[in-house]
């Protein structure tokens, strides 16, 4: 399974085509608009996510709520186009227009410097409008079509907001993956903690009176996975490899742990692997889940557990220093509207790009044409390896 997006933030509409998926597996247009709805909440979000409504339209590979097994391409419009049809349509536009709207003025932190050198863009909208954040609107929607996937397999995903400007939500012990979700659907913030969250959201309200912007760790939480899913033969079949690469390729992510992550480097080998118990109910299991669910680039059958991390967002009220590219004069930026703090936000994404990547591996071991056979021999798996 693969996709490809393609759209520009103030442009018509995001699409994307999804490929591979298998036929007369069920999906429903609402599976999609209810991921796209979360994606678009959160605390600290800026004017743009009040003009936007995404929803998506299907306009191919599915027919009465089944995929085909042919291309899937869904569309979601964007309704800030009605502002930029003169800035964004195809056809050529006066020189007026051109010169009073083209932007010379490279944010620190975004992709408009290195864009307009690789691309040779004088007018780096050219670049901004692709590498905005809006894109993950079109990945969201891949990923809950994915999500829809492994849950007929019985797998739950679920993505919340662990630390923001260094504010750190407790984990709450012992809830069950659907308490997880129904909590973070009702935070503001996305967290499990009632007590952070009042803390963020006055933190992220500090952050905007100063004009400056937060960034933070998000975790994802997958429950279900049988053990040996991904591989260890090759380094491009490693599952857990394939998710860091997933997690960093969305906007502003800058690392990714599994488990205890990084922690690891200060602990002893005795402190840090899961010991293997069996019993006759549940076959082999793990004792412990500090590795969060991946030994030898296959899940171990225990809850991935993984974060990522997202650095503040780039466009700052409170201008920092930059040279124009035509003038070549120093300036201090200035911006009208801009995200202050997007890590709620984000934690939907990154939830919806490892429930691909996992629904992706999963395709790839199992037959892929027909979804009942699928479901068939994935159960079958499952049993196979609970009495092994
Ligand atoms: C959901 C989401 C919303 C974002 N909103 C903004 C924003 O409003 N302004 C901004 O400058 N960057 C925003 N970003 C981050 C930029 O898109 C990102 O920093 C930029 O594309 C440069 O890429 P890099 O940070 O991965 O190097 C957002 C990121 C995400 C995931
Ligand atoms: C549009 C979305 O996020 C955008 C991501 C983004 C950026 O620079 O990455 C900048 C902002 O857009 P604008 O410049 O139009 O205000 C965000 O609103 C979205 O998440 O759907």
């Amino acid at each position: 399974m693969r996709y490809l997006t393609a759209g520009e933030s103030h442009g018509k509409q995001l699409t994307t085509i999804l490929e591979g998926l298998p036929a007369r597996m069920p999906l429903l247009k609402d599976d999609i608009n209810e991921s796209l709805l979360r994606r678009q909440k959160g605390y600290g979000r800026g004017k743009r996510m009040q003009i936007e409504k995404d929803l998506v339209e299907i306009t191919s590979g599915v027919r009465h709520g089944y995929t085909l097994g042919s291309p899937i391409s869904l569309v979601i419009h964007n309704d800030d186009y009605k502002h930029w049809t003169d800035i964004m349509g195809e056809d050529p536009i006066d020189e007026d227009t051109f010169i009073r709207r083209i932007v010379t003025r490279p944010r620190p932190g975004h992709a408009d410097l290195n864009g307009a050198l690789k691309y040779g863009h004088r007018d780096m909208r050219n670049v901004l409008e692709r590498s905005s954040a809006r894109e993950t609107a079109a990945r969201v929607a891949a990923g809950a079509v994915a999500k829809t996937l492994l849950r007929h397999l019985g797998i739950e995903v679920c993505g919340y907001v662990k630390e923001i400007g260094g504010i750190v939500a407790e984990d709450v012990p012992n809830l069950t993956i659907q308490e997880k979700m129904s909590l973070t659907e009702d935070s503001p913030v996305r967290t499990l903690d009632k007590k952070a969250e009042q803390q963020i959201m006055a933190k992220i309200d500090e952050a905007k009176k100063n004009g400056d912007s937060l960034g933070g760790v998000t975790e994802v939480y997958v429950e279900g996975m049988p053990p040996g899913i991904g591989s260890y033969v090759h380094y491009d079949r490693k599952l857990d490899s394939r998710i860091a690469g997933a997690v960093v390729s969305i906007n502003a992510y800058k690392g990714v742990e599994f488990g205890m992550g990084f922690e690891a480097a200060r602990k002893n080998g005795s402190q840090v692997h899961d010991e293997i118990g069996w019993n006759e109910e549940q076959g082999f299991y793990r004792k412990s889940n500090r590795l969060g669910g991946f030994e030898g680039g296959m899940t171990t059958g225990m809850p991935i557990v993984v974060k990522g991390v997202m650095k503040p967002i780039p466009t700052l009220m409170k201008p920092l220093q930059s040279v124009d590219i035509e003038t070549k004069e120093t300036f201090q930026a200035s911006v009208e509207r801009s995200d202050a703090c997007a890590v709620p936000a984000a934690a939907v994404v990154m939830e919806h790009v490892v429930a691909f990547e996992l629904a992706k591996a999963i395709l790839e071991q199992f037959p892929n044409d027909q979804f009942p056979k699928l479901k068939q021999q994935f159960e079958q798996y499952r049993e196979d390896v609970r009495s092994f």
